[in-house]
């Protein structure tokens, strides 16, 4: 997966962004890292390749309406879109509801043909470590590991993950870099590490856990603008909680994840960017090693099942990004933020780039 999916998607990505580096025209960042992490999200979960870094298509424009629609959906006050008949006057919907067509149909489309190159391959999961080369993707593993599933529930399933994948992983990319502009002794340190770590190369699985400091960079980043800022609960039983809070049953209950990462209370100098908050050598900062400080992935039983999978691929997008361009933000921006199902920029981060040549003198020191 790092390999043929999260390395590949970054160096295509790097490579559009070459005529922005020589001209130096801004790049609205936050844009690419979207189409860059919907590309990843297709290729591993269906092996669909979006090519939304250089396409355009129904299918991109209807996953993009139903991103937007979904996000909407999660902070709209009146849930008006329950009513169906509604859903049948207002544009909105109508619009939703035909992207939402598109997408069921091209993912059913998708679970038929894989479906079929399966039963014809005969191809049975019989060893712990399931690799197909040619097809990488989570519906391959899942087709093939046997396990009786209904063709709707696994395309729902799969849908959750483009929903819950794409986003947020573009938003945590966008903020780091964007964390990384403001911060130049930090940016050195990371290009430094992916420098000496890679040699120049492209990352491999095995370098991962050498990229401490860049990992430390997203982590932080994750902890500033954590994605969603909010979680929300729905009490099924009368309930008290830790702290004595009484909750009635069907009362909804909101945990700001972004206050707990900014408080005081909880961090020293909250509101700054310090990577190095984050021990180098301790393991990689979770809910259970912090003492339910840092929760970007929310916790217990229904904690987010791609963590390790976003980590992995932000490490690898932002090495291959930091080893061969320079970065600096258009000066005068506001970059402010709007909140939904991740934060965004309100209005994009733009980005003055240059080439880079990373700096392998180094590397003999590892
Ligand atoms: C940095 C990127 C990501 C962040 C910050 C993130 C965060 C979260 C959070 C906080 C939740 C819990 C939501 C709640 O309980 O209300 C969640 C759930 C989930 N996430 Fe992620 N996620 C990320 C990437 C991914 C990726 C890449 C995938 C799939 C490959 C994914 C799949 C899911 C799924 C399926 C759930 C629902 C789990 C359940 O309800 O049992 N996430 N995510």
């Amino acid at each position: 997966m790092v390999d043929r999916v999260f390395c590949k998607c970054a160096e295509r990505l790097v490579e559009k962004l070459q005529p922005f580096a020589f001209d130096g025209t801004a790049v609205n960042m936050e844009e690419k890292f979207s189409q860059l992490t919907l590309d990843v999200i297709g290729l591993s979960v269906f092996n669909y390749n979006f090519d939304s870094l250089t396409t355009d298509s129904p299918v991109i424009d209807a996953v993009y309406t139903a991103l937007k629609e979904a996000e909407l959906r999660s902070t709209d006050i009146l849930p008006y879109w329950k009513i169906s008949a509604l859903c049948k006057i207002v544009p909105r919907q109508i619009k939703a509801e035909k992207a939402v067509t598109v997408i069921r149909k091209a993912v059913e489309e998708l679970i038929v043909k894989c479906k079929e190159i399966v039963e014809k391959e005969g191809e049975r999961i019989n060893e712990e470590e399931y690799v197909n080369d040619a097809d990488p993707s989570i519906l391959r593993f899942l087709l093939a590991s046997r396990e009786e599933v209904s063709s709707l529930q696994l395309r729902d399933d799969l849908l959750s993950m483009l929903v819950a994948g794409h986003e947020t992983t573009g938003s945590v990319l966008t903020w780091t870099l964007y964390l990384l502009s403001k911060d130049p002794s930090a940016l050195v340190k990371a290009q430094q590490e992916v420098d000496r770590v890679l040699e120049g190369r492209n990352p491999t699985y095995e370098d991962i856990k050498d990229l401490k400091f860049l990992t430390r960079c997203i982590t932080e980043s994750l902890r500033l603008y954590p994605h969603p800022p909010v979680l929300i609960r729905r009490a099924q039983v009368d309930d008290v909680l830790p702290g004595d809070y009484k909750v009635k049953a069907g009362q909804d209950i909101m945990i700001s994840v972004y206050n707990i990462h900014h408080s005081s209370q909880v961090w020293e100098r909250a509101e700054e960017f310090v990577p190095e908050r984050f021990d180098l050598e301790s393991s990689v900062p979770n809910e259970s090693n912090t003492d339910y400080r840092f929760i970007p992935f929310s916790g217990g039983p229904r904690k987010c099942v791609g963590d390790q999978f976003a980590l992995l691929e932000a490490i690898v997008a932002l090495a291959i990004f930091l080893q061969r361009l320079n970065f600096e933000l258009v000066p005068d921006q506001n970059i402010s933020m709007t909140t939904g199902a991740t934060i965004h920029t309100t209005n994009g981060l733009y980005m003055k780039l240059s080439q880079r040549m990373p700096d392998i003198s180094s590397s003999t020191s590892k």
